[in-house]
């Protein structure tokens, strides 16, 4: 059934439906997982029984033990010693420990399959519950439910809880909050994963409410309403600015952000940009989900550390004691909150590769319940799950040669020849993880892929923030104070009240380049360019 949109309607909704006028659903939470196509236009993927059944090996046999590949390919005991810089298959398909683990015993581990949803070609896909969009719903949530949660009846704010972010009891679940029952509740449900996640929640929810407060300074006639939707719009503007020149580029190369057109216009040129089509499908492609995007999980370090405004560090919080507990941040009002903060500025994360740390890897939500997981492991038996094609696929698909034999990986061929049988079967995560890029992105497959990926975000987004001449745009002036100067190093210093932080957060303070300033001369949007004549 087709749903109506307001053709003039000036901001998103919430679920990101009506992006797309012609195809309301495109990008829209709760809709399925896209899948890539081939030359002839059939969709890619892998299942044993070819419509939901995991994904097994070219000869038919079961694909080698996620645990063993973890142990043999991802241990951060086998890299440098400085990393930084079937049938009865249709719910569980544990994870299998084998007999002489040293660091998880020995049986299953449980793993629940992602609700399928059978398409009309009988098929087994996923849904996304989030909206495809860089629309900041990790702020703002993915459902018309969820914002009702966060926001103040009838208010152009965001609710609090102590200054932190609201906790609602039975909204979310977490171990050991300070107060029990009270776990933070923000746009996305993986707010309490780890402490340095959750103070990235708060600074964007705190950046929020000071945005919209200065609005409603400025526009008294305004309406609260009006003051929310214009202040999420600048919150949203932020995040795709961010995204696209800051983040990206760290992590998939300048190359491939020129070859898919992702940066956004220079100012110098025109400080408009049109990219949309409304052709473009938005949505999150599988092999994105599964494996591209968790790149993320290399960078992870064992720590959650506090550091003070020197940058040293004062206190070390393990990784592995720390998942799902909001405990660190909500102690004494949240006094350790810039402590966190600071440590998200001032410390190296780990470096894209292979090896991804025994934090993540054995002791992976090891509280409440002993004993842990293995994201790698995980990450892998979710590809198979999920009937997503092996690594030699992908390749092809971007127009990489595809990789014919063992020793290409180097000193990791002779454990791939022992636990696989084909290289056609290598997973996805474990083949891309193990290439190598010289500007310490990630490798050639996964920046084609994420590439992709992010061409169609942007070119699919009705509501691109570059966009002119429709009722949602910006003006010049505020466009251009929004690409010149909005810095992540800022909004953090503001929101966190830290008084000192190098202009690039993204990257280490040095002492010649990107070195440590005050706060106060770190440049700003200009919000006055949004009072209303
Ligand atoms: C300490 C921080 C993190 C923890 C504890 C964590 C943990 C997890 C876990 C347990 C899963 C579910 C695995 C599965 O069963 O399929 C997951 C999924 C995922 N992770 Fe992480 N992760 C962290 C950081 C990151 C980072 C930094 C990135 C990327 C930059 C990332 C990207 C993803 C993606 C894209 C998924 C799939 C999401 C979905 O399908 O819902 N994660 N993570
Ligand atoms: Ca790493």
């Amino acid at each position: 059934m087709r749903k109506t949109c307001d053709a003039d309607a000036k901001y998103r909704t919430i679920d990101g439906s009506c992006n797309n006028l012609e195809n309301p659903g495109f990008g829209k939470a709760n809709t399925l997982f896209e899948r890539f196509e081939d030359e002839d236009g059939n969709k890619i993927y892998d299942y044993a029984d070819g419509t939901g059944l995991p994904r097994v090996a070219k000869n038919g046999d079961e694909l080698p033990n996620v645990r063993l590949i973890s142990k043999a390919i991802m241990d951060e005991d086998l890299g440098p010693p400085i990393q930084s810089d079937r049938t009865s298959r249709d719910v569980c398909f544990p994870l299998q420990i084998p007999d002489n683990d040293k660091d998880l015993p020995p049986g299953c581990i449980n793993f629940v399959r992602a609700k399928g949803r059978i398409d009309d070609d009988g098929v087994r896909q996923q849904v996304n519950l989030a909206t495809a969009f860089v629309d900041a719903s990790v702020v703002y949530g993915s459902t018309p439910e969820l914002i009702e949660i966060l926001r103040i009846p009838g208010s152009y704010l965001l609710k609090t809880d102590d200054n932190l972010l609201p906790s609602p009891a039975g909204v979310n679940s977490c171990f050991e909050p300070v107060t029990p029952n009270k776990c933070p509740v923000a746009g996305d449900n993986r707010v309490s994963d780890v402490p340095m996640l959750s103070v990235q929640h708060l600074v964007w929810h705190r950046e929020h409410n000071r945005i919209a407060s200065e609005l409603r300074i400025l526009n008294p006639h305004w309406n609260d309403e009006t003051v929310f939707q214009e202040a999420r719009k600048i919150v949203i503007a932020m995040f795709q600015h961010i995204t696209y020149n800051d983040f990206l580029p760290l992590i998939i190369g300048q190359t491939t952000m020129k070859r898919f057109e992702l940066f956004s216009e220079d100012v110098d040129d025109d400080v408009f940009d049109d990219p949309y089509d409304e052709n473009v499908n938005p949505q999150i492609l599988d092999s994105v989900n599964v494996a591209a995007h968790r790149f993320g999980h290399s960078q992870l370090t064992n720590e959650q550390n506090f550091a003070d405004e020197d940058c040293k560090t004062v206190t070390i919080n393990k990784l592995e004691d720390n998942f799902e507990s909001p405990r660190l941040v909500q102690q004494n009002s949240g006094v350790n909150v810039p402590f966190i903060g600071r440590h998200l500025a001032c410390s190296a994360s780990n470096r894209i590769d292979n090896f991804i740390v025994d934090g993540m890897r054995n002791t992976l939500f090891r509280l409440p319940e002993a004993p842990g997981s293995d994201i790698v492991a995980r990450n892998i038996q979710r590809g198979r799950e999920q009937g997503v094609s092996g690594y030699n696929t992908w390749r092809e698909l971007c127009d990489l040669e595809p990789i014919k034999s063992f020793n290409k990986f180097g000193k990791f061929g002779k454990a791939l020849r022992e636990l696989y049988d084909d290289p056609d079967d290598i997973d996805l995560f474990v083949g891309a993880m193990l290439e190598k890029d010289p500007g310490f992105n990630v490798g050639p497959t996964f920046q084609c892929l994420l590439g992709m990926q992010y061409e169609r975000i942007k070119r699919g987004d009705r509501f691109w923030y570059e966009r002119p001449g429709e009722v949602f745009s910006f003006t010049e002036e505020q466009l251009r104070s929004i690409k010149e100067n909005t810095r992540v190093s800022k909004i953090f210093c503001r929101n966190l009240g830290i008084n000192t932080m190098q202009e690039n957060m993204f990257l280490l303070p040095q002492r010649k380049r990107n070195k440590r300033i005050p706060c106060d001369d770190i440049p700003d949007v200009d919000l006055s360019l949004w009072k209303a004549p």
